[in-house]
């Protein structure tokens, strides 16, 4: 597999070794799709390149830049682009995930529920709001709850798909944990559909990944107990 060749290369994406980036910007088929290039430029200097393509939309819809309400949106976007809600682009973002043994022998399924996160929709870049449930079942090493939830930021801080962003964090999960017993579920309205378009206000975007242990009827209806409690 490509992927394993570059690995036994000792290839390197903007200074990151493989294992330290995870498989999520290659090409494992989950990755968010990326240039080979994409970390040609610096943080910077994307902001500066998109402030500047920024003011030439602006300008076509025929808005005045010399306004002084409208003359700093251009570096607001590209500093928001980079540093805040893409900020899930870039592995130097990725949290850092502190793990500890499981001495507490707590060896039950593990859920932090409603997790609110803000992602943005890849097809029409507006947002995705929803709420973000994961679960795990521990192989030996217990992960610091609030991790759970910086991972579900950091894969939301991208332009998305829902169906992407759930097995992104599954993928994730499973590999910083070393296990298959992880579970997913999110629940989010896209305002593409809710705002614009067909204009639903009231639907919703339910999607799930059940791995190993989680992917029984059982375990399955446990995991929802847990979510209506
Ligand atoms: N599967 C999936 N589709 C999504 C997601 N977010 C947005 N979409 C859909 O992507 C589709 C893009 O379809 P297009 O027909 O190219 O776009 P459009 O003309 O703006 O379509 P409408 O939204 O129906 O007006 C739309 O049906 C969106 O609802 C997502 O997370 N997953
Ligand atoms: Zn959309």
């Amino acid at each position: 597999m490509q992927l394993e060749k570059l690995r036994t290369n000792g290839h390197k994406l903007n200074g990151f070794s493989l294992d330290d980036i995870g498989d999520d910007h290659l090409f494992t088929g989950l990755e968010t799709p990326m240039k080979p290039d994409a970390f040609k430029l610096s943080d910077e200097e994307k902001k500066e390149r998109i402030a500047i393509l920024f003011e030439e939309i602006m300008d076509v819809l025929g808005l005045d830049l010399t306004d002084d309400s409208l003359r700093g949106t251009p570096k607001r976007l590209a500093k928001m682009y980079i540093d805040e809600i893409f900020s899930g682009l870039n592995p130097a973002n990725k949290p850092k995930v502190a793990l500890f043994d499981n001495k507490y022998q707590y060896n039950q399924m593990l859920v932090e529920k409603n997790i609110t996160f803000y992602s943005n929709c890849e097809h029409h870049f507006v947002p995705i709001i929803g709420k973000a449930h994961v679960a795990y079942i521990s192989s030996g090493k217990v992960i610091g709850l609030s991790k759970l939830n910086r991972i579900v930021q950091y894969y939301a801080k991208r332009p998305q798909v829902q169906e992407r962003l759930t097995n992104q964090i599954a993928n994730e999960l499973k590999s910083i944990l070393d296990t298959e017993d992880v579970a997913v579920i999110i629940d989010a309205k896209h305002l593409c559909v809710s705002s614009r378009g067909i204009k639903d206000d009231t639907s919703s975007t339910v999607t799930a990944f059940y791995g190993g242990r989680f992917n029984t009827s059982e375990k399955i209806t446990e995991l929802q107990n847990y979510l209506n409690s």
